[in-house]
């Protein structure tokens, strides 16, 4: 169990053609579980690479993230690995479904060749279920419509039960409605199973409803508020 997230001091730079791009500087957050938070700013300005550090896709150049104290450089690349299967939930705006797996197999997936001490399958329909798929497990993401195939991969997100769900643009490639329905199972995942979620979007009216927004400028937090 994963119940709080600690950035300290945290700065990320890219170089490249002789070029360097400090995407994040100065970072210093603390996130607890049953939070909401929803994280905006313009393009360019580093949420994406501060969800990926997050979620341990990348390192930072300096600084730390901890969860529950625990700092993830002190740690092997195998421990990360399973630190992430154990506690970290992806979804980003493309699917990255797997076109040839029904919904099913796509939400067992992350099972795949993983030990863990529940049915997979009777799993993963329990958390299609939960996205309001049930009846769509046989369906091939080319035959479900863009908010499902969000749904899906939602679903995927979640068959390990994480305690942190870290969305990147999740309603970005969906119209209005279908990203309403994205952001209402997110929400209700947050207040049921008190999964912490770092929801980054550029639609202020989604992000106005998280518990709490943070405004990133040039790599910088500018404001940290709690809303309700
Ligand atoms: N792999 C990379 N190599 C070089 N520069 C990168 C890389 N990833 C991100 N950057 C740069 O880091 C900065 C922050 O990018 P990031 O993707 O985190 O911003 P963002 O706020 O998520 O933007 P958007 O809203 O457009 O997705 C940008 O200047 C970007 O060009």
């Amino acid at each position: 169990m994963s119940t709080s997230i600690k950035c300290k001091d945290l700065e990320k730079s890219y170089k490249g053609d002789g070029v360097e791009t400090h995407a994040l500087q100065g970072i210093n957050l603390s996130f607890n579980k049953g939070e909401f938070t929803a994280i905006v700013g313009p393009s360019g300005s580093g949420k994406s690479t501060l969800l990926s550090l997050i979620g341990t896709l990348d390192q930072p150049s300096s600084g730390n993230i901890s969860y529950d104290g625990k700092k993830l450089a002190s740690m092997k690349q195998k421990q990360i690995a399973d630190f992430r299967f154990e506690h970290i939930g992806f979804v980003f705006q493309q699917f990255h479904l797997l076109p040839t797996l029904t919904s099913l197999e796509n939400v067992m997936a992350p099972l795949f060749s993983r030990k863990v001490p529940y049915n997979k399958k009777e799993r993963a329909q329990e958390v299609l279920k939960q996205v309001g798929l049930e009846d769509k497990e046989n369906s091939l993401p080319s035959q479900l419509s863009g908010g499902q195939q969000q749904r899906v991969a939602i679903a995927r997100a979640l068959v390990h039960e994480p305690d942190w769900l870290l969305a990147d643009e999740a309603t970005g490639n969906l119209d209005t409605e279908s990203g309403e329905v994205i952001f209402d199972i997110i929400q209700r995942l947050n207040s049921e199973k008190n999964c912490g979620v770092l929801f980054v979007t550029h639609d202020h009216d989604l992000a106005s409803r998280a518990n709490r927004v943070i405004k990133m400028k040039d790599g910088s937090v500018v404001s940290s508020l709690v809303e309700r």
